[in-house]
């Protein structure tokens, strides 16, 4: 059995990261932007009122009169220059006139005519946004998935229309005689195709477009069937039918067809009978069965596999530190990925571990990593975890 780390960059090995193709911002939510995006000008692009009030020139104390000689707006910058006892009414978001050093809250002052006068005790802040602060031209949105957010700074930065990757195009098939969709009548020997839902849901989260497939039943004929709807897709998901038994077709009926394959079975738990190669020249990632098993290695492989197929890298999931609230015991020769909650910087395992426990999986937050071959740990030592 190979590590998880060898087999993650044997996954990273057979994805190549799609074509660009550019798009309107409005339809770049969630979208993979793979190069940096360069701002082409300054936010704020002038030295901008941030409230409405009067600009005036130096200080200003109580009692302090100014003429009102005109009148700046959001959009109606003032002409001229202000000069000491000058003042031109400001509103928020207006370039700051020429000469001008503050802007004094209107809350702030009394105004009679053309006259203002500095109320005791006004605030004595600039309330000027100087040109730039926010971004200057050329400053850059570094590669991501694009995050609505991130839609506001590109539009700020004046950028209609982003170059993004292609949405990687992923094939969902579950195997397995007892599996019917959710919503049919199973009969009492079967159970509801779950996994299915959660792999999916990953991929758009992710950026990538998710074909759920028909089930294939547990014959050799079904799953080539099946195996030879995935022609114009990008990466194949097969879920189950990944093990030793009689029924775990999947590896066979692959290899029939002409799969390289890049790896069977790692050192983790859950997830030891994984599988990865290649089928027909699409990557083909063949998790095991049970829904925690398949989950976790969504976490761990696919999604890293989508994230460089979207060319934002080559990186294994980001794993945090936390304290453990209990310990321990020793680990076996796999990496155990523990489902566990968290609770502020401690971190606690569930009690029960069983791959096939959807209900702990849905409590747990983080997967605590216990190195394979780690002794026992006592609770308040520092551990590894992956945020889920
Ligand atoms: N003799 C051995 N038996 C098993 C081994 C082993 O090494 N030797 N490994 C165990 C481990 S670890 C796992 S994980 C499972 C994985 O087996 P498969 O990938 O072949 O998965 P299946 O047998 O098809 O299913 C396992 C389990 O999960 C349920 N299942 C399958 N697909 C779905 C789905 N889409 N939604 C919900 N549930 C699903 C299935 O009904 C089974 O209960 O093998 C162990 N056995
Ligand atoms: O490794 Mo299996 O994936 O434990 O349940």
């Amino acid at each position: 059995m190979i590590t998880v780390d060898e087999a993650l960059s044997r996954c990273f090995a057979l994805v190549p990261v799609l074509p660009p193709e550019v798009v309107s911002l409005r339809h770049a939510a969630g979208r993979a932007m793979p190069q940096a995006a360069t701002a082409r000008r300054d936010q704020p692009p002038f030295a901008a009122s941030a409230m409405d009030g009067y600009a005036v020139q130096g200080d200003a104390v109580a009692g302090d009169r100014f003429t009102v000689i005109g009148e700046a707006g959001a959009g109606h910058a003032f002409a001229g220059a202000v000069g000491p006892r000058q003042t031109v009414r400001i509103f928020t978001g207006a370039p700051v006139p020429q000469g001008a050093t503050r802007v004094i809250i209107q809350e702030d002052v009394a105004r009679s005519g053309a006259t203002i006068t500095v109320n005791p005790n006004a605030d004595s802040g600039t309330n000027i946004r100087p040109a730039g602060q926010d971004f200057r031209a050329g400053d850059t949105l570094s590669p991501r998935l694009l995050r609505p957010n991130d839609l506001a700074l590109l539009a700020a930065m004046n950028i209609a229309a982003v170059p993004v990757t292609r949405r990687p195009v992923v094939a969902l098939i579950a195997t397995g005689d007892e599996l019917v969709m959710p919503g049919e009548e199973p009969r009492p020997d079967q159970i509801i195709a779950s996994n299915t839902f959660a792999l999916a849901a990953m991929v758009e989260a992710a950026g990538g477009e998710a074909r759920i497939l028909p089930i294939a039943r547990d014959t050799e004929a079904e799953l080539f069937t099946v195996l030879s709807m995935t022609e114009a897709c990008d990466l194949i998901v097969t879920i189950g039918g990944a093990s030793v038994g009689d029924h775990d077709l999947v590896g066979r009926v692959a290899e029939s067809m002409g799969l390289e394959r890049a790896f069977y079975k790692i050192a983790m738990r859950p997830g030891k009978p994984l599988m990865a190669g290649r089928l027909r020249g699409v990557p083909m990632l063949g998790l095991p069965g049970n829904p925690v098993s398949s989950i976790v290695c969504g976490h761990l492989f696919l999604l890293p596999m989508l994230r460089a197929m979207l060319g934002l890298g080559q990186t294994p999931p980001e794993t945090r530190r936390a304290v453990l609230a209990v310990g321990v015991p020793a680990n076996g020769p796999r990496t155990h990925y523990m489902r566990a909650r968290l609770a502020g910087d401690r971190i606690t395992p569930f009690e029960r571990q069983d791959s096939a426990l959807i209900t702990i999986l849905t409590e747990a937050d983080a997967l605590l990593v216990r190195p394979a071959s780690d002794g026992a740990v006592p609770a308040g030592s520092e551990v590894a975890f992956i945020p889920l």
